[in-house]
């Protein structure tokens, strides 16, 4: 049976570790929460099974190891879709992995489809600026193109078996729209969606991963030295707390830097992420006319309300 309130977990789990399932106990009933809710959703669909982009990473990992258990092995595809060199390792990390898992895994390389649309569509729509007064800008633009062919390709497998994408993003990536809108941000369920990262640690160690896996540095993978930490500008183990605070909580900035002792440029650096990328986690809005959808921020403004 459906459970149709997505904060179960967090209604009927008592935290023994501060605000974060990192127990034992909560941690099995995430699992058993996240496992039923996979398998509830593939029906729903009345689809075959799922499709995971497998980067090697504890995420997309942990999320393909969630649908094992869900909807069986038969019924996970697993694609590993490297697109540079420096990924290649860790797609080979995915491969063994889905090998263990016994499921059906495909790789498939993008970077010819990536230099096509480099030498076809980028080159054409190069700003005046000189690419050299922004040298990561074109890596970041060239990342989020990369992010869109694995959702293109995702979606093509999807479309041609029946199945349905899991996406693989945490609610700390989600919060601070730390992901490619419509790339690796577009997927039909977000299995991990409501752990943060401390969280996704704590259960990919939880059911055994490979530490090989879960003490890997967290990484978009855009560029051969990009790390989450400093992208953002901070680790997860102190993003996380803060985020909580300020979300869940609903605690001023102030407020919660003056409990967690952390660098209050870091910590409004962070909350301007979080609020500056609320269009990512909205769809997108219409203006409104006669009722129909539309955007608050117009009510009021137009005679055909
Ligand atoms: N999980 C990961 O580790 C992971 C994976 C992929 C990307 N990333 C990171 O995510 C980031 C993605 O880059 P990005 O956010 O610049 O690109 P994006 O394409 O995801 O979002 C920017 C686009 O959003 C739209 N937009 C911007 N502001 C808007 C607003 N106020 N209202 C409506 N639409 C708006 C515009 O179309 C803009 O081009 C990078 O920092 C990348 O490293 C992380
Ligand atoms: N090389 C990759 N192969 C398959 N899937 C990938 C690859 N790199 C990224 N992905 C997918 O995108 C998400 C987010 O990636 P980050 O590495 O966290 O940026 C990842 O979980 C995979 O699903
Ligand atoms: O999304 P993944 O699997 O690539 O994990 P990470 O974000 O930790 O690199």
């Amino acid at each position: 049976m459906r459970v149709d309130s997505k904060t179960f977990v967090y209604q009927s789990i008592e935290h023994t570790n501060g605000p974060f399932f990192t127990d034992r106990r909560s941690l099995e009933a995430v699992r058993d929460r996240i496992v039923a809710d996979i398998r509830a959703t593939v029906a729903d669909a009345d689809a075959d099974g799922v499709v995971v982009a497998m980067s090697g990473g504890i995420d997309s990992t942990l999320t393909t190891a969630l649908a094992v258990e869900a909807v069986g092995s038969d019924n996970v595809l697993g694609l590993g879709l490297p697109c540079h060199m420096t990924e290649q390792a860790h797609v080979s990390d995915a491969h063994t992995i889905a090998e263990g898992m016994g499921i059906d895994f495909e790789e498939i390389q993008l970077r010819p489809l990536l230099e096509v649309f480099d030498e076809t569509v980028a080159s054409d729509l190069e700003p005046e600026i000189e690419a050299d007064d922004r040298p990561n800008e074109r890596n970041h633009e060239i990342g989020n193109a990369t992010a869109r062919l694995r959702m293109l390709t995702a979606y093509y497998a999807a479309n041609r078996q029946s199945r349905i994408v899991l996406g693989t993003a945490n609610r700390s990536e989600w919060l601070l729209g730390y992901f490619t809108k419509y790339g690796d941000g577009a997927a039909d369920a977000y299995p991990l969606g409501d752990c943060y990262k401390t969280e996704v640690r704590a259960l990919a160690k939880h059911i055994g991963l490979p530490r090989r896996i879960v003490s890997k540095e967290p990484t978009a993978g855009f560029w051969a030295t990009q790390t989450d930490a400093d992208e953002l500008g901070a680790r997860y183990d102190v993003i996380d707390p803060l985020l909580y605070r300020l979300v869940e909580e609903g605690r001023s900035l102030e407020d919660v830097v003056a409990e967690l002792q952390i660098d209050r440029d870091t910590a409004e650096e962070i909350a301007s992420l979080h609020a500056d990328t609320e269009h990512k986690r909205a769809t997108p809005p219409t203006p409104g006319i006669a009722g129909r959808g539309g955007d608050e921020r117009l009510e009021g403004s137009d005679a055909l309300e």
